[in-house]
């Protein structure tokens, strides 16, 4: 399998180039050459596998040679060991055929371990065979900043820097990242919002004489690698709720639209998926693309779900290209138009495209707050305001009820407890082993809204000098 730039003039690469790479050299994002597709009776075979099994029957097809069939099994083995449950992803139901599938079972309490265990181990393997060594920096609103810390701290092979809003994540999120006492794990508190970390890592990768001396490397899902980890998570439910015989619908947190590309990888691959709603909080440019066509970005405003904060989702750009045809050219006059005035209107077909693969709810702080407190009230479960988003938007585009329709549950509540105690009037707990989280000291260092502050920053950190 070969990977192609959405802008369309990079260079053709592998899987394990594509992982390494991050972002393409165009400015575009990584994408298969094309969709493989799992027959019916390979996707009924399914139901009932361990998760590590479906892991290595989904993702196979798109990692290629790369990595030896007995070297990705026990890549993937040892990746959801690391998870609290057995099922690695179980579901828990919360109505009539209505469910919460629980992605926070991993070592940092949110959806983004299930990627992120992975690909820290896909890449340690890779690394360690060519003897390469590479800098990751990413961009965080909250929960890939302390997944990427998770998977990659104490590595001789990867130096991490972690860019996130200073005073716009929740202080769980702030201390998971910023009290690891690793010597290759650099915290940097940005003066501005997500978008704007987002903006100062592409900028970072996008000025290539700094990005080859660094060696960067991206864990955002900039990586195709992280997307694809997560498209396991929609066949494990869909196959447990009666796929491929019926359809299962999806109702999924939404951001930078990673999570539900993911879903939308699932059905290229032939999961009949029903419905999949595009859930945002009050950072609403994805519901408002799909409402009016026109993909116009606002001030990004602070929520109760801050992991969502999110006005630029960087993979809108993934699904554009499949909706201009894989025009690669057209896709990158659209990225230019975002970001020279600020938006840019979907052409009638795109448009019509993107509504047939998509349904889209939008959720205020009052609703999330409120239906936290239903969803305890009703089934006794502490949701988390992300999930809580997702549920409202499942509710508010149900349509048909016969089917089963699945939430993503994205984060545990212990790392909002704040937004959830006022909700329902419980502070939910962290987990023993993170009970000293507030007696950790912390490490972090402010950083300017300033890709030469970053550039510097960085090579500081690497080479003691350039600061
Ligand atoms: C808890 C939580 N929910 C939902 C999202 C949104 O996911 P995505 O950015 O993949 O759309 C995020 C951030 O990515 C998150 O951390
Ligand atoms: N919500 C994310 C934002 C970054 O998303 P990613 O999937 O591109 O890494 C976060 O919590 O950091």
């Amino acid at each position: 399998m070969k990977y192609i730039s959405t802008r369309g003039a990079a260079p053709a690469l592998s899987f394990e180039e594509t992982m390494l790479t991050g972002l393409a050299r165009d400015g575009g994002l990584y994408v298969p050459e094309s969709w493989p597709r799992m027959s019916r009776d390979e996707i009924a075979a399914l139901a009932g596998l361990e998760y590590e099994e479906v892991a290595h029957r989904v993702m196979r097809p798109f990692v290629g040679d790369a990595f030896a069939e007995d070297e990705l099994r026990a890549i993937i083995a040892d990746a959801y060991a690391s998870f609290d449950h057995p099922a690695r992803c179980p579901l828990v139901q919360i109505g009539a055929n209505e469910w919460i599938q629980e992605l926070h079972h991993g070592p940092t309490l949110a959806f983004k371990d299930v990627a992120m265990q992975l690909i820290g181990r896909l890449f340690q393997a890779s690394l360690a065979r060519r003897g390469e060594r590479v800098t990751i920096i990413g961009a965080t609103s909250g929960d890939t900043g302390s997944a990427a810390i998770e998977a990659f701290r104490g590595l001789d092979a990867a130096e991490v820097f972690i860019l996130f809003p200073k005073g716009r994540v929740s202080e769980v999120q702030r201390r998971q990242m910023t009290t690891p006492a690793d010597a290759n794990v650099h915290a940097l508190a940005v003066e501005g919002d997500f978008d704007d970390c987002q903006a100062l890592v592409k900028a970072a990768f996008n000025d290539h004489a700094f990005r080859d001396r660094a060696r960067l490397a991206a864990v955002n899902s900039i990586n195709w690698a992280r997307v694809l980890a997560q498209t396991v998570y929609y066949f494990t439910a869909a196959t447990a709720l009666g796929a491929p015989w019926r359809a299962v619908s999806f109702s999924v947190p939404t951001g930078n639209f990673g999570d539900i590309f993911a879903g939308y990888v699932a059905r290229r691959m032939g999961l009949p998926i029903g419905r999949l709603v595009i859930a945002t909080n009050r950072n609403d440019i994805l519901h408002r693309t799909v409402q009016s066509g026109e993909h116009r970005r606002q001030g990004v405003a602070p929520t109760i779900s801050p992991s969502m904060d999110i006005q630029v989702s960087s993979n809108f750009e993934r699904l554009l290209f499949d909706l201009l045809d894989r025009d690669g050219p057209a896709v990158a006059r659209l990225m230019d138009e975002l970001r020279g005035q600020g938006g840019f209107s979907l052409p009638q077909g795109a448009l019509e495209r993107l509504r047939a693969e998509f349904d889209s709810a939008r959720c205020d702080e009052d609703q999330t707050l409120a239906t936290i407190a239903d969803i305890h009230a009703a089934t006794g479960l502490v949701i988390d305001p992300h999930t809580a988003v997702g549920v409202h938007a499942a509710r508010a585009a149900r349509g048909d009820r016969a089917a089963p329709m699945v939430v993503l549950g994205t984060a545990h509540a212990a790392k909002f407890p704040d937004a959830v105690e006022r909700a329902c009037g419980v502070r939910p707990a962290l987990p023993a082993r993170m009970a000293d989280l507030f007696e950790r000291p912390e490490r972090v260092r402010d950083l300017p809204n300033d890709l030469d502050a970053l550039r510097r920053a960085v090579l500081s950190a690497l080479e003691g000098d350039g600061a």
